[in-house]
């Protein structure tokens, strides 16, 4: 009835207005807390927590009185709103409980966060740091042993701490699920994909992107023999995964100098050039603002210079992992980062920005539809912009590149070190949880933990540990988004969709054509294209308020995940691959013989 639909409204605004109150107060205490780790922020930070889920708790007891009403309104976009506000979360949890989950979270990040090593070169010297000290070792050393003692380390004070905290977690996770009527934390995480067959796309996706991932394996098993010799990578057997550029193997950019497939062609990595030049962190986000205006996107308010932090501060512990806030009062929008002169971390600057420019294009609408469309579609935005930005052509325009080789081997260079960022990635922002989903449904048993991470990371990836793992060790723990309990599958989607994204605005920038070879995706740059930048904003601007399949079929024309884009952007690179390793007879895929962990029972 007329009625009711404005009891509705009525009822709903009176929610989001206190809501969006709530919100604010509790999410300036997590701010203090993560910039600034104090025994006093930390009680603060758990007080408001406590405080935050009694109100969503008395709100979410109003809702569930208009059950069996609220399904009869015809006004879709009121339905959707009550359908989010009949999930409490785990708010839903005893009092008691909630406040141990919490500690628990705010202990394992602290523990993750505050992590220092000592030096391999100076032992008594014990105060290296995740950022920047041990990204800048895995980024640069090629020193075997170095990376295998900071690799071992790193995991040493973290996962292996956090062990124990993390058992008690999954228990009080998988309470709180089944209390909002879930079988476990695993199926809730999935709750805003809003598909039954989500898990199996996913398993699709992955089917379809594995041979290219594994012929980009090949070639770079290869490099690294010859670099390192044969008895530390074989032939035939998985990539030791100290030697990869990156703590976690999930970014192999920065062994490119190895990779190279032409050498005599000019590098790509344009971190001198930003160094010489006097790049700040102040520049680089300027620089990201810059492109975002180019496309008639939203500037950045006067607040987001005002308060963020983009430098690591010195002499206090902080969670230096890069992070966007919205502060739920439609003005307040800030990033965290730990941001180095890398070209790596201009990469980083554009990911996070595209988190802000989506809270300010959905700032709008309603608390519950302020959200990505899916939590992948968030993290996509800032890398749809950063594959233009990528470009030798959009690096020659900003001036880190004085020369732009417009041939098939400058072609294949470039290609090749966007897929050791790309590609590379891919399993690992698959498997991530898929191990935590098994954790949550019991599949993989606490004394199974550990090895049952590395059969994935073998299985996926195709790497092994430069030593022997057992179950006193938690290397899952050693990455942070599992001591902060931040789901990963949303990674993985993102760089699926974020290609689709970018065909899309492409083709409405002008700048590719299916038919026109001079046209290929890869050489792409949107900027200042208003028709691409407008289209980009008319999706944002849904936030959550529609079915994801609906938001991407407004900007890309399809209503599915599709893994066919990612593979024409990379075509050429993947011709290229298969000849070369065809050339060298390399062994595609691996296989080995050793025991890479065991189970201590
Ligand atoms: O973790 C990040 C970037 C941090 C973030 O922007 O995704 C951040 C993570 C976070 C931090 C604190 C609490 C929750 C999540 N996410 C956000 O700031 C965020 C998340 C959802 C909505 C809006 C902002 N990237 C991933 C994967 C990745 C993405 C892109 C390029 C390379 C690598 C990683 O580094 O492994
Ligand atoms: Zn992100």
């Amino acid at each position: 009835s007329e009625q009711l639909e404005e009891d509705a409204r009525n009822f709903l605004h009176e929610l989001d207005v206190k809501g969006s109150e709530e919100c604010t107060v509790a999410t300036m205490t997590s701010w203090n807390y993560a910039s600034d780790i104090t025994e006093k922020h930390k009680k603060e930070k758990a007080a408001a927590e406590l405080k935050y889920a009694e109100w969503e708790k008395e709100a979410w007891e109003r809702v569930r009185k208009w059950n069996g009403k609220w399904e009869t309104l015809s006004d879709p976009y009121l339905k959707r709103q009550f359908k989010f506000m009949s999930i409490l979360g785990t708010a839903a949890l005893p009092k008691h409980d909630l406040e141990k989950y919490n500690n628990l979270v705010t202990e394992m990040s602290t523990v993750y966060s505050t992590a220092k090593i000592c030096d391999y070169k100076n032992p008594r010297s014990c105060k290296l740091e995740l950022e920047p000290d041990l990204t800048k070792i895995l980024r640069t050393s090629r020193d075997y042993d170095e990376l295998e003692h900071v690799w071992k380390m790193w995991r040493y004070n973290t996962g292996r701490r956090i062990r124990d905290h993390y058992k008690l977690f999954v228990r009080l996770a998988n309470k709180a699920a089944k209390l909002n009527g879930f079988d476990n934390m695993g199926d809730m995480w999935l709750y805003p994909y809003e598909s039954d067959t989500f898990r199996d796309d996913l398993a699709e996706l992955w089917q379809q992107l594995n041979p290219l991932y594994q012929q980009l394996h090949a070639y770079v098993r290869r490099k690294l023999r010859q670099k390192y010799g044969e008895h530390y990578v074989t032939r035939r057997g998985p990539i030791p995964a100290h030697l990869l550029g990156n703590m976690w193997a999930q970014n192999w950019g920065h062994i490119y100098d190895l990779a190279i497939p032409f050498p005599h062609k000019a590098s790509l990595d344009v971190t001198p050039q930003m160094v010489s030049k006097g790049y700040t962190p102040r520049r680089m986000f300027e620089l990201s603002e810059e492109f975002f205006v180019s496309l008639n996107l939203t500037r950045m308010p006067p607040e987001f210079w005002q308060h963020s932090i983009i430098e690591k501060p010195q002499g206090r512990d902080l969670v230096c992992h890069a992070s966007a806030w919205d502060f739920c009062n439609a003005k307040d929008f800030r990033i965290k980062q730990c941001t180095d002169v890398t070209m790596n971390d201009l990469i980083t600057v554009h990911h996070e920005m595209g988190h802000i420019e989506y809270y300010l294009q959905y700032k709008h609408l309603p608390g519950v539809f302020r959200n990505g469309a899916n939590p992948g579609f968030h993290e996509a935005v800032g890398d749809v912009l950063a594959l233009s930005v990528s470009t030798p052509k959009h690096l020659l325009k900003i001036g880190l590149l004085n020369e732009v080789q417009d041939d098939p081997e400058a072609d294949i260079n470039f290609l090749l070190s966007m897929a050791l960022s790309k590609i590379t990635f891919l399993p690992f922002g698959y498997l991530i949880d898929l191990w935590r989903w098994d954790v949550f449904s019991g599949k993989t048993l606490e004394n199974d933990w550990n090895c049952a991470w590395w059969d994935l990371r073998y299985k996926l990836q195709g790497i092994k540990p430069p030593v022997q793992r057992s179950e006193y060790d938690f290397d899952p723990g050693a990455k942070y988004h599992i001591p902060g309990n931040t789901p990963y599958i949303r990674y993985f989607v993102s760089f699926v969709v974020q290609f689709q994204f970018h065909k899309a605005l492409c083709i409405k920038a002008g700048e590719y054509d299916p038919l026109d070879p001079s046209k290929p995706l890869h050489k792409c740059d949107i900027d200042h294209s208003t028709e691409a930048g407008n289209a980009l904003g008319d999706m944002l601007q849904l936030g959550s308020s529609k079915e994801w399949p609906e938001a991407l079929e407004i900007l890309t024309g399809t209503r599915k995940m599709d893994a066919s884009v990612i593979r024409e952007y990379f075509k050429p690179l993947e011709l290229w691959l298969a000849k070369d390793n065809e050339r060298h007879g390399e062994f595609i895929g691996w296989e080995t013989d050793e025991i890479l962990c065991t189970s201590e029972v």
